[in-house]
């Protein structure tokens, strides 16, 4: 049997972050080899496994990786926290999976410097079901792009109220697919007032806050006479702290480059 895959979490401390130490203790190929957060937690020095709810980890909650002996990095922090934990893979040669969206068009770029000399992971969402999604709504796009009357394409998310990116970086992924099939070149965030009638070049996004809604997308193709909908719900943050760790595990080994999720689940 191999070794186990020794997984450092960043952003543990968080929603997210607690979920995939519960994932990674869960997990009888991986041991959880890090647990970091922000210099300002409250959290630091607790034990990871006792704050995610799931028993004594042996690991606490620090603010940097330091000589942690390490197989992966999985990041659900913030843009920022991100940033950093990046260039610390860089230096010592470890895969990332990225999770954290909202990121700037400049941190986009740092990521993909980054993924010059280190595989990268980067997804908005590790869950199995977006992805397929993700599939589904190319299929629909090329299907229907020289449909008779045009169709309107509209995508809501709906997320919990602490959410602090606007619209979800999935939302925006959908949006992308879709335009680079049917060629929409505005995105269109949200209507107020008299906008007029809807023109066939835009995509319409709306982002939807309430409650503790752990993600949900529909996409929209509106057409005169029949829309067709293609929507995936979250039901727990299971789905993504798991699709994390294996696209952690996927990632060990590979030469340096950005993947995608759709690569992890053979999608592609
Ligand atoms: N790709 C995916 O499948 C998913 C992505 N996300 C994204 O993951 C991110 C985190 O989401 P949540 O867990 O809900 O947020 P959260 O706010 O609950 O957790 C973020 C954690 O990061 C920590 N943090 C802040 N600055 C940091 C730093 N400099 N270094 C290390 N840690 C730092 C915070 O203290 C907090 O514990 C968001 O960007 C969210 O959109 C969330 C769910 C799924
Ligand atoms: O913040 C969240 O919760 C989520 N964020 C991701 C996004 O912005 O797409 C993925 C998921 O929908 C949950």
């Amino acid at each position: 049997m191999s070794a186990p895959l020794r997984i450092a979490v960043n952003g543990a401390a968080g929603r997210m972050g607690r979920r995939v130490v519960a994932g990674v203790m869960a997990d009888e190929g991986a041991t959880l080899a890090a647990a970091l957060d922000s210099a300002g937690s409250p959290h630091l020095g607790l034990d990871a496994g006792d704050l995610a709810g799931v028993g004594t980890a042996g690991v606490l909650i620090s603010q940097s990786i330091g000589a942690a002996k390490c197989d992966a990095v999985i990041d659900f922090s913030t843009p920022d926290g991100l940033m950093s934990v990046l260039s610390s893979c860089v230096k010592r040669d470890l895969p990332i999976a990225v999770a954290t969206t909202g990121l700037s068009e400049s941190q986009i770029d740092a990521v993909r410097t980054a993924a010059e000399t280190i595989p990268v992971v980067f997804a908005p969402s590790f869950s199995t079901a977006v992805n397929v999604a993700m599939r589904l709504t190319a299929l629909a796009a090329q299907a229907l792009k020289e449909t008779p009357g045009g169709a309107d394409v509209e995508i809501i998310e709906r997320h919990h109220r602490f959410k602090e990116d606007a619209p979800s970086g999935t939302a925006l992924r959908f949006a992308e697919i879709v335009r680079d099939v049917m060629g929409q070149e505005d995105f269109a965030h949200g209507r107020e007032g008299r906008p007029g009638a809807r023109p066939h070049s835009e995509i319409g996004l709306h982002a939807v806050r309430e409650g503790d809604n752990v993600g949900e997308h529909s996409i929209l193709f509106g057409m005169l006479g029949e829309t067709l909908e293609i929507a995936v719900r979250g039901r727990t943050r299971d789905s993504y702290a798991n699709g994390s760790i294996a696209a952690a595990r996927w990632a060990v080994g590979r030469p340096p480059g950005m993947y995608g999720m759709d690569e992890v689940l053979g999608l592609k």
